[in-house]
C-alpha cells in the first residue's frame, strides 16, 4: 500500500497537545524544529501546507503556574491566549530558520457557519498558501464557550480540510495510529493500518470502554476523518515522533493508520456544497462567459453576466444559468444581487467607481466555483 500522501497537493497537518507541549512539560523545541523540517521538504516538493496546531492551553496552564487544569472556563481562556503567544512564537521562529513566513489564524464555530466570514476564511487561507506562508491554525479559545466550540482541533482539521479543499489531513499524535483497541489499556492491542473513512467498525475500536464523543482520544480523529471524506480528503492518523514521519509519507510510505476517502474530491465537493449551501439566486451568463467558465476553468467576471435572478447577499451561493436557462455552475459570489445587477455587462476596472469600493474583480472566483 502506497501512502496517499505520495500524490497529495494540499495537505492540512494536526498536531496534538501532548506532542507539542511535551506532555504538558512544556513546548517541545525539538519535535516542533523537526516538523518544520520536514514541512520545508514537503513545500519543496510542491504541496501546500496548513498546521492545526494544538497546545495552548497546556503551555499556557505551565506558564501561568496552574498544577492541574482549571475548571473555570475563563481560567482555560486565559490559559488559551497566554500558551498562544508561545505556540506563535516557537512557529515563527522554527519556520524562519528555513526562510518560510508563518500566519496566526484563530478560528471559531461560528466563524465557519456565517457565509461570509466561511468565505473571507477560505480566501484568506488561500493567499497565504499563494504568498508562500504557513498558516498555523487553533481555536479561538478565549471568545467561545462550550455551546459554540468546535470543542477539539481534530474536528477542526476536518473542517479547515473541508473549507480549502484538502487532499489529505495527517493527524500526529501521541499512538502509531489507531489500535482495535486503546493500547494504554489493552497491550494486545494491534494497529489498523487502513480502513474507509466512515466505516462505523473503526468508531466502536476508538470508542473503547468508557470514552465518549466530543471528549477527545481516538473517536475526535476517527470522526475527523469521516468529516474530512466529505469533500474528499483522505486521512493518515501516524505517530508525531516517528523518525522523518512527513518526509516519509510523501514519499509513498506507509506509516500508521490511512483512512481514505470513498468518494472522489471533485464529486464529494460539489456534493458538500449542495448540502451544506442554499442556492439563494441565479446570474445569467453570456456564451463568452460561459465558454471561460466551463471550458477554460477560468474566475466568472461581472461583464460577462446579462441578467440577475432573486436577491442574495455577499458570500451566497448562486447558480450560473445559460440564456435558455441551463444551469452549468455553481459558486460563491462577491457581490450582493443589487451590487451585481450594477456592475453586469462591465468591465471590472470600473466596478470601484460604480459601487465605491472593489471586494475583487470576479464575481465568483474560480477557487470558489464548481461546475455542474
Ligand atoms: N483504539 C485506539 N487506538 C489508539 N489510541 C486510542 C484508542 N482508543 C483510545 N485511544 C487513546 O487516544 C489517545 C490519543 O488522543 P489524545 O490524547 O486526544 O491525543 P492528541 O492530543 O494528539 O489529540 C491515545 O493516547 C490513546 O490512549
Ligand atoms: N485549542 C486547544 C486545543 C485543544 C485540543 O483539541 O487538544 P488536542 O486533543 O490535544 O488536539 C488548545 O490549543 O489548547
Amino acid at each position: 500500500m502506497k501512502s496517499v500522501i505520495h500524490t497529495a497537493h494540499r495537505i492540512i497537518i494536526k498536531v496534538g497537545s501532548s506532542l507539542v507541549t511535551n506532555e504538558g512539560r512544556g513546548l517541545d523545541h525539538a519535535a516542533i524544529a523537526k516538523w518544520a523540517a520536514q514541512i520545508s521538504a514537503l513545500r519543496g516538493l510542491g504541496k501546500e501546507v496548513v498546521l492545526v496546531s494544538s497546545g495552548a492551553i497546556a503551555e499556557g496552564m505551565l506558564r501561568l503556574g496552574f498544577e492541574a487544569r482549571p475548571t473555570d472556563v475563563h481560567e482555560l481562556q486565559a490559559c488559551a491566549a497566554v500558551g498562544q503567544m508561545g505556540l506563535a512564537q516557537i512557529y515563527e521562529t522554527s519556520f524562519r530558520a528555513h526562510g518560510i513566513g508563518t500566519a496566526q489564524v484563530l478560528l471559531t464555530h461560528a466563524d465557519l457557519a456565517d457565509r461570509e466570514r466561511y468565505l473571507n476564511a477560505r480566501s484568506t487561507l488561500a493567499t497565504l498558501l499563494r504568498l508562500g506562508v504557513v498558516p498555523i491554525i487553533n481555536e479561538n479559545d478565549t471568545v467561545v464557550t462550550d455551546e459554540i466550540k468546535f470543542g477539539d482541533n481534530d474536528t477542526l482539521g476536518a473542517l479547515v480540510a473541508n473549507l480549502i479543499d484538502a487532499d489529505a489531513l495527517i493527524i500526529l499524535t501521541d499512538q502509531h495510529g489507531l489500535f482495535n483497541a486503546d493500547p494504554r489499556k489493552d497491550p494486545a492491542a494491534y494497529l489498523i493500518k487502513e480502513g474507509k473513512a466512515g466505516d462505523p467498525a473503526l468508531e466502536a475500536m476508538a470508542g473503547g470502554a468508557g470514552s465518549s464523543i466530543g471528549r477527545g482520544g481516538m473517536l475526535t480523529k476517527i470522526l475527523a476523518a469521516k468529516r474530512a471524506a466529505g469533500s474528499g480528503a483522505h486521512t493518515v492518523i501516524a505517530w508525531g515522533r516517528e523518525h522523518e514521519v512527513l518526509t516519509r509519507l510523501a514519499a509513498g510510505e506507509a506509516i500508521g493508520t490511512q483512512l481514505t476517502a470513498q468518494t472522489a474530491q471533485q464529486k464529494a465537493r460539489k456534493q458538500w456544497m449542495a448540502d451544506h449551501l442554499h442556492t439563494a439566486g441565479k446570474v445569467v451568463l453570456d456564451a463568452g462567459a460561459i465558454e471561460k467558465v466551463t471550458r477554460e476553468g477560468k474566475s466568472l467576471l461581472p461583464i460577462g453576466v446579462v441578467a440577475v435572478e432573486g436577491q442574495f447577499g455577499r458570500g451566497a451561493v448562486i447558480t450560473c444559468v445559460t440564456e435558455a436557462g441551463l444551469a452549468v455552475a455553481r459558486g460563491l459570489t462577491n457581490y450582493t444581487s443589487s451590487e451585481t445587477r450594477l456592475i453586469l455587462r462591465k468591465p471590472s476596472s470600473e466596478i470601484e467607481a460604480i459601487l465605491g469600493f472593489m471586494e475583487g474583480p470576479e464575481l465568483i472566483h474560480r477557487d470558489n466555483l464548481i461546475l455542474l
